[in-house]
């Protein structure tokens, strides 16, 4: 098999000699540019696998390069050279298509890493499409665009967030990166930031040493060193206490980890996904949500879209996770009826895939065939179909105003209305944990349950 080809771009002598004997030793070919119009030349006339180029060349600097690959060449992955510390440029380079960088002084180790994984990148791209497909189902424009964000983004090694409400499929579309990238060998490891207990969280993420609490009965390894190879996947990073958000912050700069009761650092070798279904900028302006740690995880921004935002998916998603239901549970034949697919159709979801697959589930159970219809699906006992189908302004958030003109006739009804959006709402919050919905509304337990049995939200 031909060597593969990589091509070195840095104006010092010194710099090319370093890396083309490094690379030679790998057993690739390898090519060198002193400045930016020569490299643009080599670029097209080497079609390399892979190309190293430092961020200040003669006639330009190295983002043109990788914006230039982009354009022309984008399936040659380019990794940028920067100067100790200079963490804009990094960002700037992962921003403009780089997929990964490197600080001088150049470790070995780390080139020889980098190089490894971006090599390793090459290979049949339609099986991973493939299954960017079959587990990312939907066909509406924003999810096409999301496939194809996250089969760039795979090749990458930028930290990526995902922004989307609860249940549209951010862990599904970060499991997607991962699998889909040079790390898939290595380690998916999700970790719910909100779920964790705020004083064990140290000890989950970075690992603890015997006899460094109560308790602490044996030398436990943290969450970083289980993704070692692999990545990290911060869920509801948002959820994160600020003093933790601090040590996150040092854990990424220093790329080691101290575990609790440690002197010593440990070198971690992550890619750090993250995601809420919060909106981070807003958590930032309002003190938080550290700006320092937001700019190193936010490089690379996905947003997965809400269902309703795609209505059009909506009978292709019923049908194939009932298919999966079904199959699951041993059935084969499994359908939903016309009926049936109107009333999804009128229903706002909320908790998005995550809640139709959970209607799907239930309704497959209730149902007396294999066939769903829109009695199976009991919405009236959950949803507030005909008092939703007053219109009313929006907010920006899509909450809905009230008017006085609106509840005229029907004072109740109307404020029972508004009742019902806002339990909704605080249950989403609260990720349908009913004691933390009341702890947010500030009712009792009992309260928030008579409530809910009133205006039918009970499940
Ligand atoms: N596009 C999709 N295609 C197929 N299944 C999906 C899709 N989006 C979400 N799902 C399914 O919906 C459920 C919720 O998805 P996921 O856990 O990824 O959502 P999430 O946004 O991470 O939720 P949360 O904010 O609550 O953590 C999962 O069972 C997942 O398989």
């Amino acid at each position: 098999m031909a060597a593969q080809r990589v091509l070195i771009v840095d104006d010092e002598p010194d710099i090319r000699e370093l890396l083309d004997i490094t690379l030679s030793r790998m057993g690739l070919e390898t090519h060198s540019a002193a400045t930016l119009s020569e490299a643009q030349s080599a670029v097209s006339e080497v079609i390399p696998d892979l190309c190293l180029t430092d961020m200040r060349l003669p006639d330009g600097n190295g983002i043109h390069l990788v914006e230039y690959i982009q354009q022309e060449h984008p399936q040659i992955p380019v990794a940028m050279i920067t100067a100790h510390g200079s963490v804009e440029t990094a960002i700037s380079a992962l921003k403009a298509g780089a997929f990964d960088f490197i600080s001088k002084p150049i470790e070995l180790d780390t080139l020889r890493k980098l190089v490894s994984s971006a090599l390793q990148l090459e290979g049949d791209t339609s099986r991973l499409d493939n299954a960017v497909v079959q587990d990312l189902l939907g066909d509406a424009p924003a999810i096409r665009t999301l496939r194809k964000q996250i089969a760039k983004l795979a090749r990458s090694q930028a930290p990526v967030h995902i922004r989307g409400e609860s249940g549209s499929g951010k862990e599904v579309v970060a499991r997607l990166i991962h699998n889909n990238g040079p790390r898939a060998t290595g380690n998916f490891i999700a970790v719910n930031c909100g779920a964790i207990p705020p004083d064990l969280m140290e000890s989950e993420l970075f690992g603890h040493l015997k006899g460094s609490f109560t308790g602490a009965n044996a030398d436990k390894p943290g969450l970083f060193q289980a993704a070692a190879g692999g990545t990290l996947f911060l869920d509801e990073v948002a959820d994160l206490p600020l003093p933790m958000q601090v040590k996150l912050l040092r854990a990424i700069q220093e790329k080691a980890v101290r575990p609790v009761g440690g002197s010593e650092e440990i070198p971690t070798d992550v890619r750090l996904l993250s995601a809420t279904h919060k909106d981070l900028g807003a958590e930032v302006e309002a003190g938080r949500f550290r700006d320092d740690l937001f700019y190193r995880i936010n490089v690379i921004d996905l947003h997965v879209p809400s269902l309703r935002e795609r209505a059009e998916d909506l009978p292709l998603l019923a049908r194939a996770l009932l298919k999966r239901i079904a199959r699951d549970n041993g059935n084969e034949q499994a359908d939903l009826d016309d009926s049936a697919l109107e009333a999804l159709g009128d229903y706002s979801f909320p908790g998005n895939v995550r809640e139709l697959e959970n209607i799907l589930e239930r309704s497959l159970a209730l149902a007396d065939s294999g066939t769903i219809s829109a009695d199976d699906l009991q919405f009236s006992r959950m949803t507030p179909r005909n008092p939703a189908a007053r219109t009313r302004k929006s907010d920006r958030e899509g909450m809905q105003t009230w008017s006085v003109e609106e509840a005229y006739g029907d004072l109740e009804g109307y404020l029972e209305d508004i009742e019902r959006q806002i339990l909704s709402r605080a249950l989403e919050e609260s990720r349908w944990n009913k004691t933390a919905t009341a702890k947010l509304l500030g009712i009792s337990f009992r309260s928030l349950r008579y409530r809910l049995k009133k205006l039918q939200l009970e499940d």
